[in-house]
């Protein structure tokens, strides 16, 4: 796979203390004509095709369908026309091959870090000393091990999501929807959050679908940035990123080249077709 030839692969095998998924990586999601929209308006009309394990940054103007279409991929948006698949099989309601993480902390807040991160394993069929287990695991992996009976609102803002994170990785998506889900954090905090999702990448390889408004966080993110045009967003241009990510690229004037081109194109971006 060239996605990510580039990317340190992880062997399952040598990683048993972390949670890979069953088929040992992310799955292909392909977009046919999508067409998603509300009450008879549209609001995405999109093709495209996703390599497993690859990391796709949707970035587009204010208001023009990002959101929609990882709603429709988390299956909570059913398609006026067109299918989205994943691994050549559509996404139903509820698909667990997919799973999404929010910009606003979706937690319980009466429920601790620990007994967030078992409600999936329970869903999961995982229950007792097993699933306290797991949940301990998936919070030590996204730095937490010391907080596992912390509520939510002890939490700071990046501990809360987090827990998401950690709650999203014990659904073992194929797929994970990220939907803003660093916009509300402090500068600092966000650029932390990007390098464990990094981190939790290598680990295990999950196709990601991620939607921000910051052209950096696109660049340092993704394996392809796909821009989309004003509602109904439709697929302006794909960017692919060149890896592995050198830390002082952003100093390159390639690196602004590309970057000021994008914010060109956010300010100018042309209305979609439907
Ligand atoms: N539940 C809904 N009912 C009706 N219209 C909606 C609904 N949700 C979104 N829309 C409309 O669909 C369009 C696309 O919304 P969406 O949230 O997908 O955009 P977005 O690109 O994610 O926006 P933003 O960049 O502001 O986060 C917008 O015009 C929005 O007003």
């Amino acid at each position: 796979m060239t996605i990510t030839k580039n990317r340190t692969k992880v062997d399952a095998k040598a990683t048993s203390d972390i949670h890979v998924h069953e088929s040992g990586a992310g799955a292909a999601v392909s977009l046919r004509r999508l067409q998603l929209g509300y009450g008879g308006n549209v609001a995405a009309n999109v093709t495209l095709d996703i390599e497993p394990g690859e990391v796709v940054v949707f970035l587009g103007p204010s208001g023009c369908g990002k959101s929609t279409i990882l709603r429709a991929m988390a299956g909570l948006l059913p398609p006026i026309a067109g299918e989205a698949t994943v691994n050549g099989k559509a996404i139903a309601g509820n698909d667990a091959r997919c799973a999404m993480v929010f910009q606003e902390d979706a937690l319980f807040p009466w429920r601790t870090a620990l007994k967030n991160v078992q409600f999936p394993l329970k869903l999961r069929g995982l229950r007792g000393n097993d699933s306290t287990k797991a949940a301990t695991r998936y919070l030590e992996q996204v730095g937490l091990g010391k907080y596992l009976d912390h509520l939510p609102s002890h939490l700071s803002g990046g501990m809360r999501q987090r827990v998401q994170l950690a709650r999203t990785l014990a659904c073992e998506p194929q797929v994970m929807l990220m939907d803003e889900p660093f916009g509300a954090l402090d500068a600092q905090t966000r650029l932390d959050m990007q390098q464990l999702l990094i981190s939790v990448w290598e680990q295990t390889q999950m196709t990601i679908l991620f939607v921000t408004h910051d052209v950096d966080e696109a660049l340092l993110l993704a394996d392809r940035v796909v821009l989309l045009t004003h509602r109904p967003a439709t697929v302006a241009d794909v960017i692919t990123i060149e890896k592995p990510r050198d830390p002082e690229a952003q100093f390159q004037e390639s690196y602004q080249r590309r970057r000021q081109s994008i914010l060109e194109f956010l300010g100018h971006s042309p209305v979609g077709t439907h």
